[in-house]
């Protein structure tokens, strides 16, 4: 059957979550150190894959047999966060190639932003660790996440 086209109508959609900021996340200066906002981004691409993807990283690792290790991210950390805020991610799809997916996550606690992080996944077959083009489901799933071009 012919994969079905991304129309203009299907995309710009936004994954959004929330994540409160926890002591465990805070350094001695009480801010969230950096490392724990790239857990929050991975958490961000996981929770994306399970409730906007509906399809879970346990289902894809354990059963269809691929990854998505990030190749490149970028990020900015625009201004603090402390024990006790509630951070909103939004994740979006910037850019959809054969075998890759280049996303910006931004997390902000009301209307202040806080981080904007530029990771860009490629799929890979687990048994060989080289790059797989994303199945015809996973792509019209993740066309829908793609911001048309301004
Ligand atoms: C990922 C690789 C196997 C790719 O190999 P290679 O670069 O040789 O492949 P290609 O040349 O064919 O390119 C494939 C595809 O990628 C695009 N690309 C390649 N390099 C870049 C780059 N620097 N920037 C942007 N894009 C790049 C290229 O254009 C192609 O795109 P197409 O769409 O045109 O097909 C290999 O690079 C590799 O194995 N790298 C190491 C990966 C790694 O170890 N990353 C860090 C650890 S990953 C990780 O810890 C991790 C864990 C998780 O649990 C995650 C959960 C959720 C999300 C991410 C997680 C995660 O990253």
């Amino acid at each position: 059957m012919e994969p079905r086209r991304v129309t203009l109508a299907d995309m710009n959609q936004k994954f959004e979550h929330k994540i409160k900021v926890l002591f465990q996340h805070c350094d001695p200066a009480g801010i969230v150190f950096y490392p724990r906002y790239f857990e929050m981004v991975n958490q961000t691409v996981e929770e994306w894959h399970e409730v906007g993807l509906r399809h879970s990283f346990s289902q894809m690792h354990r059963e269809s047999g691929y990854g998505v290790p990030t190749v490149s991210i970028g990020a900015e950390f625009t201004a603090p966060s402390h024990m006790g805020d509630v951070l909103t991610w939004s994740l979006e799809v910037t850019k959809l190639g054969r075998t890759s997916a280049h996303l910006r996550i931004i997390a902000v606690c009301g209307e202040a932003l806080r981080m904007t992080a530029t990771p860009v996944l490629v799929s890979v077959h687990m048994a060989t660790g080289r790059p797989v083009p994303w199945s015809d489901d996973i792509r019209a799933r993740m066309g829908s996440f793609l911001i048309a071009a301004k």
